[in-house]
């Protein structure tokens, strides 16, 4: 079982997580990060893809603005290691294309202090942007999706990704 947790501020991330839930090879829950009690919660899943929106443009820390920055500082102190865990973060590539997707290197990092095993990277070709702090040795940590400037390109992209993720999460798990 693969839990999925997403915050939203306008509904995007949620529609996101749901549209990616349907194409992955495993059981999956949905699970809002709203609803969480403290990040403790986070122990009990299996492994877990996390996606979280930008929306505090240019910010050091809490980047996302949505329930994710109630967690980035705690996070690195569970112990999830060899947990399988993947990032998913929204943006907007057209007009925050200099912070494009931010908010996801953040929850990469905490995740990985936490002794997780951090997989789902890909490469940054076929995005316009021009810079972003979620670019790792050359590639995003996790999957950039970009509702509000390529909206046509996200099908393919989740597809993709969930091929990717069935080979480097699910079969983790079997
Ligand atoms: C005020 C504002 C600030 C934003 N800042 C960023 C940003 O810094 N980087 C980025 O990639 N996208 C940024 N965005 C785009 C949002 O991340 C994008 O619309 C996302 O899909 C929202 O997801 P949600 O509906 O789940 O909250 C911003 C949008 C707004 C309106």
């Amino acid at each position: 079982m693969i839990t999925i947790y997403y915050a939203t501020s306008t509904g995007k991330t949620e529609d996101i997580a749901q549209r990616l839930a349907k194409r992955l090879g495993c059981p999956v829950e949905l699970c809002d990060v709203e609803s969480l009690s403290s990040a403790q919660d986070f122990c009990r899943a299996n492994a877990m893809i996390c996606c979280v929106p930008t929306w505090n443009t240019g910010a050091d820390s809490f980047r996302s603005g949505t329930a994710w920055d109630s967690y980035v500082e705690t996070i690195p102190d569970l112990n999830l290691t060899d947990r399988p865990v993947a990032i998913l973060g929204l943006g907007d590539s057209s007009t925050y294309g200099e912070f494009f997707c931010d908010a996801m290197e953040e929850l990469h990092s905490a995740f990985q202090k936490a002794g997780a095993r951090m997989v789902g990277a890909v490469s940054t070709a076929g995005y316009s942007f021009t810079a972003s702090r979620s670019v790792i040795q050359g590639r995003f940590c996790g999957l950039p999706i970009d509702e509000d400037s390529e909206p046509d390109l996200t099908d393919d992209r989740l597809s993709g990704w969930a091929v990717q993720l069935n080979r480097e999460m699910v079969a983790l798990l079997r």
